[in-house]
């Protein structure tokens, strides 16, 4: 064999102990980058190390041979690491920590070669996150697992930040929406209905991580979850379906294989039932930019202009409240009474400048609960409670609304608890317990004791070094301390001469010498080190016990104590709504059972704010009149000029709909609403490529969701559907839609289009109705007025509004030519009111007429059906082969 071969077969053979460790533990964690600690950095090595590299941009290197081949390798400080944590986590990594759990002399102990022991400590994934600069602190961080059982389907989803854990069952068509209203930052599945709900994940932008079956085994989660809650049975949670159990269990499970058995605290599961929640579907929210505007960000969503609170807790209240609005008129009506109290005491101010003091409790409770926190973290749990003690005296006999007055009595009941932290704590303690110095002086006698000891030897030290300094007659003479000598002392090489000769080297024992001093120990000053350092050990023993202490104490109340969180929360959200409501001069609701829709007044929040950030003139407030009569439904079609505020005038009805639903003021003079179950909006057209789909596809996909879901008290917002496709099928589609919507799905709802021809409806079916949006035409120029008018538009002003866009005016004025040709032959061929009067109105009834049989043997039609695997094909192959169809069916 030749030399560089056998080289090669070496290498094969001699993997050293420790990269065979490695290997092993590599070995559990194939999906994420191993994190393995080496001193004081955390190696990734092979695939992991040039991931790494890239998603961080550090540097990769290389260590050692494996299989004859380069390792390659890159490192984190462990310093730094939360930093870089935070990066590979957003860029959608999953990270296995891997930790020393001995120091290199106890391995020693083992044998010279053995090699330190190791274990992953943290699965560190998007949905495990405790960490307060790995989070959001205004955010929730959802980890949602998805169950199934037969044809039962639940959702569990908990935030271990906080401590919420919530479960609910649904339809297997209401996941795509509830998990938009979740937006999870991690989706637990099993492998298998992976596959299954691929596309509907894919659209939502979600990758789920999918778990074995063994997971979702609901037999196994009962055992789990009693295992959790430390109980017996789970009978005193409620009773719960198997999907929902599968969905649970599998929650736990993964949170059990992340943290690595060591569980964090979540409270009781608690049941959510889809119907006491206002239906709102990925599509709507997205459209409505509710939590996050259209470019993806938080700024410009409904979420961003109404949040006045001052607290992280209450902040995640209002996402919720905005993410899942209410169907239930006592809810509702609670949560009113709690801002109708808010608008009128004249604590308020008060009680705001409290409640910013707050620090985020549910977050300091759930680190201190997996063992990740620190003495800050207690001091945080103490400054909350301090504020809630005050805000309930402030409060005092007040009299509440029951919401507030329930949250009242949450605020008390800590006494024992905030006095012990009072006394334990100083006020501002470091961020780790592992230095020490967060206990108060005179909390713990021994602490003191060992602390007087330790300091006095300091000032021993101080006394020692002006006696050495007169010996040596060195006046520069210095005491030091380093962490490699201990203490020292230290002169100039000048003076070095006489400390080493006879009579003072008697005393001055010589250690080291650098370039320009000696350092020299005596006897007497090794064994006040001795003594210092004895003192310091103890009182940092002392101090981690008391750690230990306070945090259980904590523990053992957490329940309440997330209680309390709450109830700060609710006081925020009241108080931040109220502001909001006082300064935009926003009204109380009417919400009842009826099927009214009546806004006076209403405006646009998001725009509104706009305008008035850019200081572009007032926001023209409009009345929107979509009360319905008995079972009938209710429509209004919105005609009017491009630019004219139509699309601004449907999205503001639809969230005064909902800011009503979740309970608070809106944006209005006056605004009476019944109650509404689900809310859809659409807008026509608007590109899909990214996955895949035609735009009139997009449009079409949505639009058929809503005719088969919306029910009498749904409220549906359409803006220019059909304009996807050729003008005469655009016309026909918006034209059925609106038929179907009105006669069958009975809707209250707002359509707006640019097809003129649809107007005549509204003097054929009753409960339609006609709007426009009047501009004012001024030498040749359109001025937009942005106020809803009763009646039809007469006209696009397209031209006017292309030219306001700045084009060319050669190209406006033929086009007003051509405009002009073309409305002219319009006239002459047929008025289209002939060809309108010949359409079968109630087409809702003539589509249900059953289509004739053929004569005999299968038609092309159907032969081309038969040939179809729809699972084989795309949504573009999908769509063509519609196309074929329809033109076989004219052939
Ligand atoms: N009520 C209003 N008061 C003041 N300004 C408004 C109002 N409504 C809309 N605007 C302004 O007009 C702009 C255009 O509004 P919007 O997008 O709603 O028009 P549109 O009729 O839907 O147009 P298009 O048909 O071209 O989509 C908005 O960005 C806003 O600045």
């Amino acid at each position: 064999m030749s030399g560089p071969n056998r080289q090669a077969g070496d290498g094969m053979t001699a993997v050293t102990p420790m990269m065979a460790q490695y290997l092993e533990i590599k070995a559990e964690y194939p999906d994420a980058l191993l994190f393995y600690r080496m001193g004081d950095f955390y190696e990734l090595f092979f695939d992991d190390a040039a991931a790494a590299a890239e998603a961080l941009d550090i540097a990769l290197t290389k260590r050692g041979k494996h299989a004859g081949d380069d390792i390659p390798m890159c490192g984190v400080p462990v310093h730094a690491a939360e930093g870089y944590l935070l990066t590979l986590i957003r860029k959608g990594f999953r990270v296995a920590v891997c930790e020393q759990m001995e120091s290199p002399a106890e391995a020693k102990k083992r044998g010279a070669k053995s090699v330190v022991r190791r274990e992953v400590v943290r699965l560190m994934t998007p949905g495990t996150l405790t960490e307060e600069s790995l989070l959001e602190a205004r955010r929730h961080n959802f980890l949602v697992a998805l169950g199934r059982v037969r044809d039962e389907w639940a959702l569990a989803w908990a935030d271990i930040s906080t401590g919420a854990f919530h479960v609910m069952p649904l339809a297997q068509a209401r996941i795509g929406a509830e998990l938009a209203r979740l937006a999870p930052s991690e989706l637990l599945v099993s492998d298998t209905v992976d596959g299954e709900l691929r596309p509907v994940l894919g659209d939502l932008g979600i990758y789920p991580t999918v778990l074995g079956r063994a997971s979702f085994d609901s037999s196994g989660a009962e055992t789990r979850l009693c295992t959790l809650y430390g109980v017996q049975t789970l009978a005193g949670f409620g009773s719960f379906s198997r999907a929902e159990l599968a969905a649970m269990g599998a929650l736990v499970d993964y949170l059990d294989i992340t943290q690595k058995g060591r569980l964090p605290l979540l409270r009781a599961p608690q049941r959510d039932a889809i119907s006491r929640l206002l239906q709102i579907d990925a599509a709507t929210r997205r459209n409505l930019e509710l939590t996050h505007s259209m470019n993806g960000g938080r700024q410009g969503s409904l979420l961003s202009v109404i949040d006045r609170t001052v607290t992280p807790g209450g902040a995640r209240l209002l996402e919720r409240r905005v993410s899942s609005p209410a169907r239930d008129l006592a809810v509702i009506g609670r949560r009113l009474e709690a801002i109708d109290w808010a608008m009128d005491s004249a604590l308020g101010a008060a009680l705001r400048d409290k409640l910013r003091k707050v620090p985020d409790l549910d977050r300091a409770l759930s680190r201190l609960g997996l063992d990740r926190g620190g003495p800050r973290d207690l001091a945080s749990v103490r400054n909350a409670l301090e504020q809630a003690e005050e805000i309930a005296l402030a409060l005092g006999e007040a009299d509440l609304p029951d919401l507030l007055a329930e949250a009242r009595t949450a605020l008390h009941g800590h006494d024992e608890l905030l006095a012990l932290l009072d006394a334990a704590l100083i006020a501002e303690p470091p961020l780790l317990a592992r230095d020490g110095g967060f206990i108060a002086p005179g909390y713990d006698e021994g602490l003191d004791e060992a602390r007087k000891l330790r300091d006095e030897g300091r000032s021993v030290v101080a006394a020692m070094q002006a006696q050495y300094a007169e010996q040596a007659g060195v006046n520069s003479l210095k005491i030091k301390h380093n962490n490699v000598l201990g203490y020292f002392i230290e002169t100039t090489a000048t003076h070095a001469e006489k400390m080493m000769s006879a009579p003072l080297n008697e005393i001055f024992i010589h250690r080291q010498t650098t370039a320009n001093q000696v350092r020299f120990t005596t006897v007497e000053l090794t064994e006040l080190e001795t003594r210092i350092l004895n003192a310091g050990n103890e009182a940092l023993e002392i101090e981690k016990r008391l750690y230990s202490s306070l945090r259980e104490a904590i523990l053992a109340q957490a329940a309440q104590l997330s209680e309390t969180g709450l109830a700060l929360s609710e006081f925020d959200l009241a108080l931040g709504l109220a502001d909001l409501a006082r300064a935009q001069d926003w009204c109380r609701p009417q919400v009842d059972e009826s099927r009214a829709f009546d806004i006076r007044g209403g405006r646009h929040p998001v725009v509104e704010r706009a305008l008035q950030t850019q200081g572009a003139g007032p926001f023209i407030a409009n009345d929107c009149g979509l009360t319905a009569e008995g079972e009938a439904a209710s429509v209004t079609l919105l005609t009017g000029p491009n630019m004219a505020g139509k699309s601004t005038f449907l999205r503001q009805n639809a969230l005064i709909a909902l800011l009503a639903q979740m309970g608070s003021y809106v944006p209005a003079k006056r605004a009476h609403v019944g109650l509404i179950s689900q809310i859809f909006s659409r807008v026509g057209a608007s590109d899909d490529l990214a996955r895949g789909r035609s735009t009139f596809m997009v449009e079409m996909v949505e639009t058929a969701a809503i005719l088969n879901q919306a029910d009498d008290r749904a409220l549906v917002i359409l803006d220019e559907i059909g304009r996807g496709t050729a003008t005469y099928d655009g016309l026909s589609i918006a034209w059925a839609t609106l038929e179907h919507l009105h006669g069958v799905n009975r809707v209250r709802g707002l359509f707006a289009t640019h097809y003129h021809e649809l107007t005549v409806l509204a003097g054929k079916l009753e409960g339609v109705k006609n709007a426009t949006v009047a501009v004012k035409e001024w030498d040749g120029e359109v001025i937009f007025l942005h106020e809803v008018r009763d009646g039809a538009a007469d006209r696009s002003y397209g031209v006017q509004v292309a030219q306001l866009a700045g084009l060319p005016k050669a190209v406006t004025d033929r086009a007003r030519t051509i405009l002009d040709a073309l409305e002219q032959g319009e006239r002459e061929r047929a008025a289209p009111k002939a060809l309108i009067d010949d359409l079968p109105l109630f087409s809702a009834a003539a589509v249900a007429a059953p289509a004739p049989k053929p004569a005999a043997g299968p038609s092309p039609v159907e032969e081309r059906l038969a040939s179809i695997l729809p699972d084989d094909m795309s949504p573009r192959e999908a769509l063509q082969a519609l196309y074929e169809l329809k033109t076989l069916l004219t052939e």
